[in-house]
């Protein structure tokens, strides 16, 4: 399994990656979460906690389609760190034109742990916005993925990052289904 493209930002690695599914079953996951139970009390940072956004939890992310692939790429990721890392949570983000996602971390820095996020829809076009972004230390945005229908973006979590909300043209659900992944010494 090869990334799209790859990169660093303060030295900790981003990798996307493309066509790891046929559009189909990301157009199927799409449409189950559209029937999903998603609660309004997600929240990026402590100090944001009265700006909650909508999500929806997994407990068995092992039955989705989007899970192998999402191992495979952190496998890919563990070739260079030397880690082998397991999914501790799941959950799928939503995000409608006026909201706001916080910018954030989803570690500390010496936790290792790795964030793959999955773009759900069906489509989606370059003005409906909805980018995810990724800063340096001085808050500048270095990388940016654009929300490719069933893109994985898997990365460093203590990189500085925010998910954009999709602009006022977009009638579509912005769903960014998340992967949260642990380092860890597997048995032999
Ligand atoms: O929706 C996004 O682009 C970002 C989501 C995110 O950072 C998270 O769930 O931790
Ligand atoms: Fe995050």
């Amino acid at each position: 399994m090869q990334p799209s493209r790859s990169g660093t930002v303060e030295g900790r690695p981003i990798a996307v990656f493309d066509d790891l599914l046929p559009l189909e079953q990301i157009r199927q996951l799409f449409s189950v979460l559209t029937r999903s139970g998603f609660t309004k009390d997600e929240a990026a940072r402590s100090d944001t906690s009265q700006f909650t956004h909508w999500a929806a939890n997994v407990d068995q992310p092992e039955v989705l389609p989007i899970f192998k692939p999402t191992i495979e790429a952190a496998r890919w990721f563990g070739q260079t760190s030397g880690r082998a890392y397991r999914v501790y949570r799941s959950y799928c983000n939503y995000a409608g034109f006026g909201d706001v996602l916080f910018t954030h971390t989803d570690c500390l820095p010496d936790q290792h742990e790795l964030t793959g996020l999955w773009f759900i829809a069906p489509e989606w076009d370059v003005e409906w916005g909805g980018e995810t972004l990724f800063f340096n230390e001085d808050k500048d945005a270095e990388f940016v993925v654009s929300p490719r229908p069933g893109r994985l973006v898997l990365f460093d979590g203590a990189i500085l990052h925010a998910g954009r909300p999709p602009s006022r043209i977009c009638h579509m659900p912005r769903y960014t289904f998340a992967f949260k992944l642990e380092p860890y010494q597997p048995s032999r």
